[in-house]
């Protein structure tokens, strides 16, 4: 046994090998939705065009929230999918000032004046008389594909193989590309929570023998710390509120929805690993051993075709 464990109790040979310590001595967290009473207050500041490497172009939103100084984000597609609290009229509101933070109809052109109104199309966007955005035919409201995903560096951006997390991005904003709605809400909550460096040691504990549910634990963390109700609030802040969701995690779709069932889940849409489709995707063992330990431990609604033999 490394010296690291000599001061723990041994782990249940059916969770994990003999050299790990005992899990029920160890903090088992249930993993919570953490649904929280009232739904945290946020704000968009920001909105831009981003066209991308992929085709598509995508309309960025930063949100500010009033639970935490991270900066969450909205990957929309659809120019017509508005933010309320960025296109509210603000006091002292300037077209200039709109169309400099986000809030404008239709695309931005060297020397346009008005952000409310489109010269090139006509179109128009209407507030009531406290300065809300009026919801019309401008602003997209009908049900919609929606990803809420959990920040990765290793998979998004570090091409890790331990984690399908950069293939479900790309996957989720190729359907969005394709159908021309769609609203991932990228929320700052790496490592399930637990944050990057956590993560960092969590792989050791995985390299030396555990799961990722097991290494969290003998982290001290749960095995799921987040919470998806900055999700819901986004989500409501665009109008988005019926939504086909993407996901495999059963708890994401409840917490999603919030307490009161602000978002109505319309439809779950599987987010099946490329490789288990016979397509070109992520293939390791490491990713393998991630995938069986979400599916039986943490009740993913996932199944590996039989077909389809470790490769
Ligand atoms: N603690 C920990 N976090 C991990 C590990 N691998 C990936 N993650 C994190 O897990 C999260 C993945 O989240 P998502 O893909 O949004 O969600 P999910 O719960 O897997 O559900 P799906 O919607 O089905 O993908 C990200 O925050 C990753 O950083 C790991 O081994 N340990």
């Amino acid at each position: 046994m490394s010296d690291l464990f000599k001061s723990m109790p041994l782990i249940s040979p059916v969770l994990a090998p003999a050299s790990f310590p005992r899990l029920d001595d160890l903090e088992k967290d249930e993993i919570s939705s953490n649904l929280l009473e009232e739904l945290p207050k946020v704000e968009c500041i920001a909105r831009a065009r981003i066209p991308t490497t992929q085709g598509p172009e995508i309309f960025l939103h930063l949100y500010s929230n009033n639970v935490d100084n991270k900066e969450h984000l909205a990957i929309v597609f659809g120019e017509d999918i508005r933010s309320r609290t960025l296109y509210k009229q603000r006091p002292d509101d300037t077209q200039d000032d709109r169309m400099t933070r986000g809030a404008y109809i239709g695309k931005l052109f060297p020397g346009r004046k008005s952000a409310d109104l489109d010269p090139k199309s006509g179109k128009e966007l209407k507030f009531s008389s406290n300065g809300e955005l009026i919801l019309d035919e401008n602003t997209h409201t009908s049900p919609t594909i929606v990803r809420i995903h959990s920040e990765c560096y290793t998979g998004e951006t570090a091409w890790s193989a331990r984690c399908d997390c950069g293939e479900q991005f790309d996957e989720a904003g190729r359907l969005m590309g394709l159908d021309g709605h769609g609203c991932i809400v990228y929320l700052r909550q790496e490592g399930r929570g637990i944050g990057l460096g956590e993560k960092l040691k969590a792989y050791n504990l995985q390299d030396l023998g555990a799961d990722t549910v097991q290494a969290n634990l003998l982290l001290r963390h749960p095995a799921d710390k987040r919470s998806f109700s900055l999700a819901t609030s986004i989500l409501m802040d665009l109008n988005l509120v019926e939504v086909k969701l993407l996901t495999n995690n059963p708890d994401k779709i409840v917490a999603v929805e919030g307490k009161n069932k602000e978002i109505k889940v319309l439809e779950r849409v599987a987010m099946v690993p490329l490789a288990w489709q016979d397509k070109e995707g992520i293939e390791s063992k490491e990713v393998e051993g991630y995938l069986r330990t979400k599916i039986e431990k943490m009740g993913h609604l996932l199944q590996k075709p039989i077909n389809i033999g470790a490769k």
